[in-house]
C-alpha cells in the first residue's frame, strides 16, 4: 500500500501554547486514518495544518511525494486533497444542484472559472453523479438551507468529492448528527474508501465511530502524537486508555 500523505514533525504554537508539537504520521492511499484525542489535544490545529487553513511553525506535509506544507485550500484540491469543514460551506441560499455545480467547476480546466455554468458538460456530468452517488436526487432543487442536518452534512461531502479529489480530510463528520444519520454517514465514508479507492483522513470525538471505521488511528494529547496503530492496538494501549478514554468516560 502507498503511501498518500506524509506528516512529517508538525507544529505550531499560539502565542506560549504549543498546540501541535512535532507529530509525523502516514496515511495510505485507499485507507481509513482517525486522528482522536480529547478536548484541546490539537487535532482540530492538527487538521488544520493538514488542509491548509494555517501554517506550521515547524514542519512538513507531504501529498503524494509532492510538498504542500501551508498551500493555501485551493491549491490542495488543485493537488488532489479535498477537506470538507466542520463549519459548513454550502450556499444555502442556492439549491443542492448549485452547489454541487460550483465545486465541480473544477473539473472545467482550463476553460475558466467564469465560463456560464450551463455549458459546463463536464461539471454537469459530475453533478450528476454526486446526486445519485449521495441519494440526493429528490433534493436536488430544493435550497441547501432547507436540508435537514443530516443532509447537509451529506451535501457538504458531496462539495468536497466534486473535484474527484484523491484524499477526503474530514472534520467531525458526524458531529450534531441523529444516531440514524451517524449509521449513514459511517457507511458512506466505508464505502467510500473501500468501494472509491479515497484515502480519508478524519478528525472525530465519537471513539466507537473511530474503532468501527478506521484502518489506521493516531491519538493526540496535548499537542503531541501518543500513539498510533490498528484500532484494536490502540484500544488497548495503555497510555492511551489514561489519557483518553479514562477522560472520555
Ligand atoms: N487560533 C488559535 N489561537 C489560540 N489558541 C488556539 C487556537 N486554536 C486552538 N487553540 C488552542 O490550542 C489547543 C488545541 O486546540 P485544538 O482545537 O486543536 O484541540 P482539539 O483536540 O481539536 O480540541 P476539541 O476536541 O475541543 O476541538 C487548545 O488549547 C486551544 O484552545
Amino acid at each position: 500500500m502507498s503511501v498518500i500523505l506524509a506528516v512529517e514533525g508538525l507544529s505550531v504554537q499560539f502565542g506560549a501554547l504549543r498546540a501541535v508539537q512535532d507529530v509525523s504520521f502516514q496515511a495510505l492511499a485507499g485507507k481509513i486514518t482517525a486522528v482522536i484525542g480529547p478536548n484541546g489535544a490539537g487535532k482540530s490545529s492538527l487538521f488544520n495544518l493538514i488542509s491548509g487553513a494555517i501554517r506550521p511553525s515547524a514542519g512538513t506535509v507531504r501529498f503524494e511525494g509532492r510538498e504542500v506544507t501551508g498551500l493555501p485550500p485551493h491549491r490542495m484540491l488543485t493537488a488532489g486533497l479535498s477537506r470538507s469543514f466542520q463549519i459548513t460551506n454550502l450556499f444555502f441560499e442556492l439549491p443542492v444542484r448549485e452547489n454541487l455545480r460550483l465545486a465541480a467547476q473544477y473539473l472545467e480546466q482550463g476553460q475558466g472559472l467564469l465560463r456560464p455554468l450551463s455549458r459546463g458538460a463536464v461539471a454537469a456530468q459530475r453533478v450528476q453523479e454526486l446526486l445519485v452517488q449521495f441519494d440526493l436526487t429528490g433534493k436536488a432543487d430544493e435550497v441547501a438551507g432547507f436540508l435537514s442536518h443530516g443532509e447537509q452534512r451529506r451535501l457538504e461531502i458531496a462539495v468536497a468529492l466534486a473535484s474527484r479529489p484523491r484524499m477526503l480530510l474530514l472534520d467531525e463528520p458526524t458531529q450534531g448528527m441523529s444516531h440514524a444519520d451517524t449509521r449513514d454517514t459511517e457507511v458512506l465514508i466505508r464505502r467510500l474508501a473501500r468501494k472509491e479507492g479515497l484515502a480519508i483522513l478524519l478528525v472525530e470525538h465519537d471513539v466507537d465511530l473511530v474503532m468501527d471505521l478506521s484502518d489506521h488511528v493516531v491519538v493526540m494529547h496535548q499537542g503531541q502524537k501518543l500513539a498510533e496503530g490498528p484500532p484494536a492496538a490502540v484500544r488497548a494501549n495503555a497510555a492511551v486508555q489514561a489519557a483518553y478514554f479514562g477522560e472520555a468516560h
